[in-house]
């Protein structure tokens, strides 16, 4: 699914360059979740962008389901990432000014999908993420945990085979924040999909098949979660 061959990310500064990720080999297999922990700073995030193709590393490849992004043009890859990848953030990125109904179904009208099948498709997601009832509220009208959820029915709109999650449950309580994981969890195990989740919680990344310990902009350490088991 997600291979990684030599990848860096070198940032340019004015102080001079600064790796933030240093050459990196890593695969994960189509139906994996994969958890990242690490410290602050230690390339969590610009790992998770070079997964989902929001950046290019600057020496080396990374190929999603056999498509080397640095191969496409800037176009190309909008177009890739809006189709396959699905992006879930921590503070839940949705728009204000729209209903929820609307929010979810922002990429299928950008991708100009008939009314109807919007209609249809944002009434299944709303029920998958258990939102029912929800559909006409707007964001400030929900908990952070509802709000979360309505990120991820928009996240899988466009039908993606990859869910990207950075820091998802770091603004949630417990059980809010278990619920996602539940979710999370669910569309791996019963719908295939990959899911790679950037977490500072122990309990959170056992959730995961794999988790990637990131220290100093490398991968330090490789373990199973309980999700595996
Ligand atoms: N656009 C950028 N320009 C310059 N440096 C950057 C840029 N983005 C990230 N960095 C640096 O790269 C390093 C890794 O950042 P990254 O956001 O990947 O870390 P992280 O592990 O996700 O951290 P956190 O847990 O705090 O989110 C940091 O030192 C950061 O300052």
């Amino acid at each position: 699914m997600i291979q990684l061959k030599q990848a860096a990310k070198v940032y340019e500064l004015e102080a001079g360059s600064f790796t933030a990720l240093k050459e990196t080999d890593l695969h994960i297999a189509k139906g994996e979740f994969v958890a990242i922990m690490g410290p602050s700073g230690s390339g969590k995030s610009t790992l998770l962008q070079l997964l989902g193709g929001l950046d290019l590393p600057t020496r080396g490849s990374i190929a999603i389901d056999g498509v080397e992004l640095s191969g496409l043009s800037e176009k190309e890859r909008t177009l890739f990432r809006r189709t396959k990848v699905g992006f879930v953030f921590q503070n839940y990125q949705l728009l204000p000014m729209m209903t929820v109904a609307e929010n979810i179904a922002l990429s299928l009208a950008a991708n100009k999908t008939p009314k109807s099948e919007i209609d249809v498709t944002v009434s299944r997601l709303i029920r998958e993420v258990n939102l029912d009832g929800k559909a006409a509220s707007f964001p400030s009208q929900l908990s952070g945990g509802q709000q979360q959820r309505v990120a991820i029915a928009r996240a899988l709109a466009m039908k993606p085979s990859l869910i990207l999650a950075d820091e998802p449950t770091g603004n949630l309580d417990r059980k809010n924040g278990q619920d996602v994981l539940q979710l999370l969890s669910r569309l791996n195990k019963e719908e295939g999909m990959t899911v790679v989740m950037v977490t500072h919680d122990r309990d959170a990344a056992q959730t995961a098949d794999r988790i990637i310990t990131m220290v100093d902009g490398e991968v330090a350490k490789e373990r199973e979660g309980a999700g595996a088991r």
